[in-house]
Order: structure tokens, then sequence, then C-alpha cells
């Protein structure tokens, strides 16, 4: 067949083609436009991007948004609707614009958000788990347009996207033509073969555009081509799944693309499986359905969607269709390798020209379901119809003749260029520079007109913007840049950390302050690894702080010592009441001061041991040599008062007796070195203060005094201090097990070195082992409050020093509380590792006494608030991230009128109480992870979580009740079968990831 044969409209819509390449593709395809209007639309150069609907209203002519009045609807896709509207920028002249209005967030969502990791998001977290994911699809579809601008491809022309509406409003070039009419009602072929021709050339120059700009459609099929009114042209439309490749549009030029939206480049919500059913390729659709061909799963089958593994059933209808094997010159796909390339566009390009001639698809199943669609695809050969189009040209069959060159018929031509398209191996797969040389493409153009369509449209395409040279600068300077810092950062991370004792003592005395400056310490920019980096670093820091103060306390004692050998201290305790509560053994091993040296040759010849953790400390002989050398002065008298909490008395209005402070200072440390207390590597003027204070002491001791259970406060700050399994296993402070261990001999003096060794020190100031320690069973309201010292209101670290000292100096109310924070002082300042192991948080071994925790309000005292709530979870606080205030709104919140914990008593159970606050949780994560920095995830947070709770964190997101979520849940979805409505299903866009 000639080519005079056919109708010559190819060559001159060709022509028609070209000349609006050249220029304004809508300028000069649309005759309703006025030149007014085309010369403004050639003026907008770049897509509006408009933030604020100004003017919503709605009258009788229609929907105002803007300036665009909005009329019918002209379609409805799968997130929105599609309007006609008409732009009144120019009220003279309204232009009529294609308005596609999508919701930001759908139902499934929301359902979604429930099912998401409650994991705080982090600046690696991708841009698709920043939004809903229906946004996230909008926002893509919008970067996607923006790029594009093509005679063969809808444009966007605005973007109405304001935070306050929950619609999002793409206004587009309106194409009046309307989808593509491809088949009649009795699936017959609805257009003729040079109009086919016709369209495929245009679609052919609209991929060919899109994927030079490394845009891969996805989603071409006839419903997604669109006539221009005057029906003389074809445009691509729906980016709704399609892909940006960075690598395919630098692929093209070898040049690197201008900057980017970073959407575009993200790739976290790119579904690997998304197209219509019919148009999909073998290598999109093998991963779904296994390679084998017998329906089941390949490799890859757990990707697959429920619908898509279902076996398909005993009686098929797919003989149908011929078989590979049959056929014996199809090239069975190679193992799946499943690219989103652009070779699947070529597929869908070929099944779109297949249907647009025969008026079917070439995999469709009759009565069968999309699994056998995809294994047809895959797996199958296609067959054709005796005649294409409307005009019903003859092909000729699948298996022809090959003709003497210049003798091809159109039927063979297009057959083979069928074949060549639909190639299942997308390695062998024709290629678009292919098909435009392709005979049946160039079939009625003379020789001349082909080679510039061919060369022409290799060119630049007038859409294309090429980036200038500061552009393609910049980027590449970004793209350095962008190394540099990621070099920087893995640098950062594995450079061994660098002890800073100045920046530990800072964190444990004010978390704030390190909070804010953590950026500036080595290893903690990067979120992860900071609680890591912490406890290394922390541990080197005690290691040598160890050993500096060992080296200073053994110059320092050994000086003490020649001066008590020269002058022995004026000791006037003696009154009748005292009793001496030093152990026996460290009273028979010190009788003169100068045995002690003999008693204890390994501190005396500078020996060390190993401690429990492994490393080398002296600290058991140097706690030994203190004990003994205190035996002289262990009897101690008692206070006189003990029912005084911090509260009674305003601390300004307290004594502050330089005097003493010092005295009791000098007394506390006295008392350490009796059994209960550490040992106390202080400096000289500690030194001195106990020398002044061994003559006088402030208060006398009574044997009924609850003072000398002095260890029992010295454990209520060791409750606070650090995690006990002895103290809490023994009831805590009130039942006195702890004081019975402790006083008994050589278990008491173990236990005195151990009390003064609480691990490692980022372990014991953890502020909520503090609270959790001192609130614990079997300790009183009084304890809480005097016992606590006022911890209970803010952490033990952060306990301000002039405020304890006034509390110790206050002689006449004196109590353990005073004690806790003049203890407090002296332990802050001895701040050493230990040989303590680690017991288990108590937190997480009993739920019931979180519960009590939070429950719990003193009578009397309603400013207490209850230990755990605001000073470890308020905002900003101690180093607790806001991500961590968020995520326990209600349980920590008392002011929260919702909260579910009840602290008049009552207990709540822990499920039920903890489930609303992590719903909101989601929501709230939701709408606020943009702004999470990374200081706002230290490991540490995550690792607290099981401590407060324990059910939530240690287990998945909650699940909503069974009631609740049948109510919710969408019924499981039957399979799709492809009965009466199985065009529409097949034809439509699928996405499933
Ligand atoms: N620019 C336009 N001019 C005229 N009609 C349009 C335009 N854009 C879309 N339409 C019509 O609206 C319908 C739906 O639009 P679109 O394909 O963009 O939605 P969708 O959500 O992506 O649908 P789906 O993915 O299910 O095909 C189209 O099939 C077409 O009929």
């Amino acid at each position: 067949m000639s080519a005079s044969n056919h109708p010559p409209l190819a060559v001159g819509s060709h022509r028609h083609s070209q000349i609006q390449r050249q220029g304004d593709a809508s300028a000069s395809t649309s005759n309703t436009l006025s030149s007014a209007a085309a010369a403004a639309r050639r003026e907008r150069e770049h897509v509006l991007e408009t933030s604020t609907i100004k003017h919503r209203s709605k009258t009788d002519e229609g929907r105002w948004i803007n300036t665009y009045l909005i009329k019918k609807q002209l379609g409805k896709g799968q997130h929105g609707d599609v309007y006609l509207a008409y732009d009144h920028r120019d009220p003279e002249h309204p232009q009529p614009v294609a308005v596609k209005q999508m919701r930001r967030k759908n139902k499934q969502d929301k359902y979604n958000n429930l099912r998401r990791s409650p994991l705080p998001s982090s600046p690696h977290t991708g841009l698709a788990d920043h939004v809903s994911a229906t946004e996230y699809k909008i926002r893509k579809e919008i970067a996607i347009m923006k790029k594009i601008n093509h005679p063969h491809v809808v444009r966007l022309l605005e973007v109405i996207d304001d935070r306050m509406d929950e619609r999002i409003y793409m206004v587009m070039e309106y194409l009046g033509g309307g989808e593509i009419k491809w088949r009649t009602t009795d699936n017959e072929p609805a257009l003729r073969v040079d109009q086919v021709r016709r369209i495929c050339r245009d679609v052919i120059l609209g991929l060919e555009y899109l994927h030079k700009q490394g845009i891969i459609h996805r989603d071409i099929k006839p419903a997604n081509l669109l006539w221009t009114e005057d029906r003389r042209m074809v445009k691509i439309a729906d980016f709704g799944v399609s892909h940006y490749s960075y690598a395919l549009h630098s692929s093209h030029d070898g040049t690197i693309p201008p900057e980017e939206d970073p959407l575009l480049k993200d790739d976290s919500g790119l579904t690997r499986f998304a197209g219509t059913p019919m148009f999909l390729a073998p290598e999109i659709v093998e991963g779904n359905i296994g390679s084998t061909g017998d329906g089941v799963n390949g490799a890859d089958g757990a990707e697959s969607s429920s619908t898509l593994n279902q076996q398909p059933p005993a009686t098929t209808s797919l003989p149908q269709l011929p078989s590979p094997s049959e056929s014996g010159t199809v090239t069975p796909a190679p193992p799946r390798k499943s690219n989103i390339t652009k070779a699947i566009d070529v597929w869908a390009f070929g099944v779109t020209l297949y249907g647009l001639l025969f008026g079917k698809m070439p995999f469709m199943v009759e009565g069968g379901t999309e699994f056998q669609i995809y294994h047809a695809i895959r797996n199958l050969d296609w067959n054709v119809p005796e005649t294409m189009g409307s005009d019903r040209i003859p092909v000729g069959g699948r298996r022809q003749r090959k003709p003497r060159k210049g003798e091809e018929t159109e039927g063979y031509l297009v057959v083979d260029l069928l074949e060549k398209l639909l190639e299942k191996d997308a390695n062998k797969r024709i290629t678009l520079e292919g098909i435009k040389k392709h005979p049946w493409i160039l079939r009625d153009m003379s020789e001349a007109d082909a080679q510039n369509w061919v060369s022409g449209t290799r060119k630049e395409e007038p859409g294309a913007r090429t980036p200038t040279e500061d552009e393609t600068r910049g980027a590449v300077t970004k793209i350095i840049f962008s190394y540099i810092e990621k070099g920087k950062r893995i640098f950062r991370l594995l450079r061994p950390p660098r002890p800073n004792p100045s920046a530990a003592s800072r964190r444990m005395n004010s978390p704030r302050r390190s909070r804010s400056r953590k950026g500036k310490e080595v290893g903690v920019q990067s979120a992860p690894s900071m609680g890591l980096h912490r406890h290394r670093s922390s541990a080197e820091v005690i290691a040598r702080e160890r050993q500096k103060k060992d080296r200073l306390l053994r110059a320092q004692v050994s000086k003490a010592q020649l001066r008590k050998v020269q002058t022995p201290p004026p000791i006037d305790i003696g009154t009748s009441s005292s009793r001496s509560i030093a152990t026996t053994k460290s009273a028979k091993s010190s009788t003169t001061q100068g045995s002690q040296f003999e008693a204890f040759p390994m501190w005396n010849d500078g020996g060390s041991r190993k401690n429990r953790r492994g490393s080398v400390t002296s600290r058991g002989t140097l706690d030994s040599f203190l004990t003994a050398g205190s035996a002289s002065s262990s009897q101690v008298p008692s206070p006189i008062s003990y029912d005084v909490s911090p509260q009674s008395t305003p601390i300004e209005e307290r004594p502050r007796s330089r005097a003493s402070i010092s005295s009791m200072f000098s007394w506390l440390r006295l008392n350490r070195s009796s059994t209960f207390f550490g040992p106390s590597p202080q400096g000289a003027e500690s030194e001195a203060e106990a020398e002044a204070s061994s003559a006088t002491l402030p208060v006398p001791v009574s044997n009924s005094s609850p003072f000398r259970h002095s260890h029992d406060v010295r454990h209520s700050i060791s409750l606070s201090q650090r995690r006990s399994a002895d103290v809490f296993g023994g009831g805590g402070v009130g039942n006195g097990r702890a004081y019975s261990r402790q006083s008994s001999g050589s278990d008491g003096l173990a236990l005195a070195v151990r009390a003064s060794s609480w691990g490692e020190f980022e372990e014991y100031a953890r502020p909520s082992e503090d609270h959790t320690s001192l609130y614990s069973e079997g300790v009183d309201n009084e304890t809480y409050l005097v016992g606590a010292g006022g911890v209970a209101r803010s952490p033990v670290s952060s306990l301000p020093t002039s405020g304890a000292l006034s509390r110790v100096s206050s002689s006449i109310s004196l109590g353990p509380s005073a004690l806790s924070a003049a203890q407090m002082l002296l332990h802050r300042s001895d701040r050493e590792g230990g040989d303590l192991p680690s017991a288990p948080d108590p937190a997480s071994q009993d739920p019931s006494i979180l519960q009590r925790q939070g429950q719990y309000r003193s009578p009397g005292h309603s400013s207490v608030t209850s230990p755990l709530s605001r000073p470890l979870y308020s905002r900003g606080d101690s180093g607790y991230s806001d991500q961590q205030s968020l995520a326990y709104p209600s349980v920590f919140d008392e002011d929260d009128e919702g909260s579910s914990l009840n602290h008049s008593g009552q207990e709540t159970p822990l499920e039920t109480a903890f489930q609303p606050s992590t719903s909101q949780l989601y929501q709230e994560e939701d709408e606020e992870s943009s702004d999470d920095s990374e200081e706002n995830f230290p490991l540490e947070v995550k690792t607290r979580r099981p401590s407060v709770t324990m059910s939530e964190a240690s287990s998945p997101p909650p699940r909503r009740r069974r009631s609740e979520s049948r109510s919710t849940m969408a019924p499981p979805a039957p399979p799709p079968r492809m009965s009466s409505e199985r065009s529409e299903r097949s034809e439509r866009t699928v996405v499933c990831s």
C-alpha cells in the first residue's frame, strides 16, 4: 500500500506540530483564545504559585476561587475532580482553564497515621513522612508539572496552595477535546489508522521531552491523552504517578540538571507498582506475580499486594492467548529487574497503540482477575485481529512473511512496530529514538519531511529550559559542599570521643545549658550518636577524674596525716548519749593514726584493685582508710529537730551562718568517713573544714533522733541519685532494710564503699531515676517532701547550691532534708565513678511503681507537682526534647484536663490510660514533624521511653480496640474480578507499594 492511499493529514499535522513547538503551544492550538490572551499566556514563563485564597464565593454562575470561576466538572480522578473554569484576570476575555482540586488528606491517610511508626522523624526521614500520603502525591505531581513546558504535554499554569484550605488547586491549560475516544461501545476501534498515527507522533514527541527532563510518566494510556479543542493535537496529561529520575535527566546531555525541587529527588514515597494494570510493563508486573508464571510469587513476593498474590483459579481463560512456547518467537522476560525506567513508558505506549488500532487491549483476559492480566503480560504473547482502525485496514496476521523492501503493507509495519514495543525484555525493547524512525510512523511523510521530523525533534524543545552557566556552576558547588558536609559528619561520628570533664559537669549541673551547647560538643551533632557518645565520653571522664582525685587525695591525706600526728585534733563531741557507729572492723583496725597505713598496705604502696567494671581503682583502700581514720570521731551528737520541711521556712529567711555551714559541712564529711558516707576526695579547704568542725559540732545527736540514721538520709539521697536494687528491694528508706544492711559490720563497709561509687556519672544523674527512686514504694509522704529536699521540684542535678547550703546551715530546722541537700553537695563534688553495677530500673520492673508515682500528690502540699511531671517532661527541660513532651501530653501534664492519670489516687489501668495520648502523638507528630531538628531526638529519649510507658514503648504503635477498628477500618476488599466492570477497573490507575 502506498502512501498516496492515505489521507495527507499526517504531514500537515506534523508541520502544524513543528510550528507549535517553536512557539507557544496554547497560543496556536486553541482558536478560541484571543491573541491578547495568548500573548498573556506566552508571558507566563513560570508556574504561578499562590499561597492564599483571597476570594471565595458561590454565585449563580458558579464557584469563585480567586480569579477563577469554576463551572462544570470535566472528569473525576483518583485524587480529585477536574473542572472547567474561566480565568477572569482579563474580565473582557475570560480564558478557559482546567482546575483540578484535590484534598490534602483522605480517610486512608488518617488511618495510615495510626499505623505509622512512632519513631520520631529525623533529617534523614523522607519527605513522604512529613506530609500525608495524598498530599505527598499531589506535591510530587505539582513538582513534576512545574518542570514541563511542551506543546504535547498539558501545562500547569498556577498552583493555589493555601495551608488554611484543605484542598490544593492545580490550574492547567484546558484541553477542550477531552480524552481520546478510542473504541466504540462494541469494542471496535473508533479512530482511523492515520489518526492513530498522528496521535502517536504527538505522544512520541511529548514522551521524548518528558524523558529528557528525567520524567517517567508511568501512566501512559488513551485516557491520559487529551485532545485540544480543535482536535488537531494530543497532549499527555495526568502526572499523578510519574517519577522524576535525576539520573535519567542528567544522562540525556551529560550535564548536571539545574537545581530541582527537592521533592522531585525524594524517592521515599516512590511506589514500585503504580500505573494502570492493563498498561503495566512486564518488568513491573513480574515482581508481583513471580517470574515463573505459575502463580507462585517470586523472590520479592513479599512486596506484592494481597490482590496480586492470589493464585489463578483452576479454570482460566488464558489459553485464548498464545503462549511464548507456542509462538516460539517471544523472548521470555529475563529475571526480575524491577527498574522504573523509560522503557515502561514505551511498553505502555505499545499497549496504547494496540488499543487505538484494534479497540481492545493486547493482554485482556475475559472474565479473569487482575492477577491473570499480570500473568498474561508477563508470560503470554498477544494476537492481532484481522483489521485495524475504524477504516478496517487489513493487518495480515501476527506472523507474516517478510515482504521485500518498499513493499511492506501497513499491517505488516504495524505488527512489526507492535512487536518491538511489546517486547517483554525491557533491555531489548525499542527506544523512542527507534520509534521515531520506524517506517510506520514516517509512513506518509516525504523523505525530507521525515528527516526534518526526526532530526528536528531531537533538538532542544522550546519548552526545555537550558540551565544557565551560573545555575550549573551553582549546582556543582552545592553538590561538592553537600559531600564535604556528609564527610565531616561521618568523620565526627567515627572520631574517638574527646573526654571533656567540664562539659560533663555542665551537663550535670545545667541540662538546659548543655542542651543548647551540645552542638559544639564532640560527637553530639548527629542525634543518633548522641546518647552513645555521651556514654562513652562520661566513662572516660570519670576514669580520668578518679585518677586525678586519687592522686590528690593521697597527697592531702598524707599531709593531713602528718599534721594530725603532730597536733591531734581536739575532738570534743563526747556526750553521754553519743554512740559509735563506726564499724567494728574499722574501729579495730585503726587504733592509731599510724597504724592506718599499716592496715591498708595496698593504699599505702599505691596498689590498686580491679573494680567490677574492670577499671583499676584505689577507691576501696582509700575508703577504708577514711573509715578507719574516723573511728575516733565517730561519736556524734544528734540534731535537735527533725520535723521540718524545706517548704515550711523560706530559704531566704533562714540564717546563713558561714560558720554553721562549714561546721555542718565538715560534720558531714566526718560522718562520711564513719561507715555510711563515702570518701571525700575534696581539696585542701574541705580538709580544713573537717578539722575545724572536729572541734565542735553544731548539733547534738541523741540516740532517739532519726539523725543517727543519717545513713538513711544518705540512702534517700542515694535513692535520688542511683538506681539501686538494694534500696528498692528493701522497700525503700522507710523500712530500714537498707540501714540494717549497711550498719552490719563489714557489709556496711562494703556498702559504704559501694554507696559512694554510684556508677557512671551520667547514669546516676538520670533525672527520671531520681524521682523513680524518691517516690518508690514504702517512702512515706514526709520523706517524699523532706527527704527529697526539694529535689522533687527539679532534677537533682539542678539543685541550687546556695539553697542546699542554707538548708544545711539552718540549725533550727535541720532535718533529713537539710542533710539530703548537704549530702547532695558532697556527692556532687565527689562525682566519682565506681564499681556499682547498674541495677535494673525499678520502674521498668514494676508498673505499679509508675502508677503510684503518677498518682502521688502530697496532701497539704498542693504546690508539689507530681514527681514525674513537669521537671522532667515539660517542654525544653533538661535535655528532653519537645518531641518527648509531645509524646506524653496527657500523661505527664497535670494541668491537662483530659489527663488519664488520676492524681487523686484512683488507679487507672495503664493500657487504657496511655492510649489517647499516644494517638494524639501521631496526629501531632504528623503536624509538627517538619520542624524537628536533630537535637530533638537524642538516643536517650528513645531508650527512656520503656521506663516510662512500659507497655507503650515496648510494644508496636497502639492498636485500636476491636470495636473501634471495626468501625474505622474498611473491610478487606474482595478479589477483583474482570467481569462487567473489568475494563474500567483495568484501565484505572492503581498504586501499590
Ligand atoms: N487539562 C485538562 N483539560 C480538560 N480535561 C481534563 C484536563 N485534565 C484532566 N481532565 C479530565 O479529568 C479527568 C481526570 O483527570 P486526571 O487524569 O488528571 O485525574 P486523576 O486523578 O489523575 O485520574 P486517574 O489517575 O484515575 O486517571 C481526565 O480523564 C480528563 O477527562
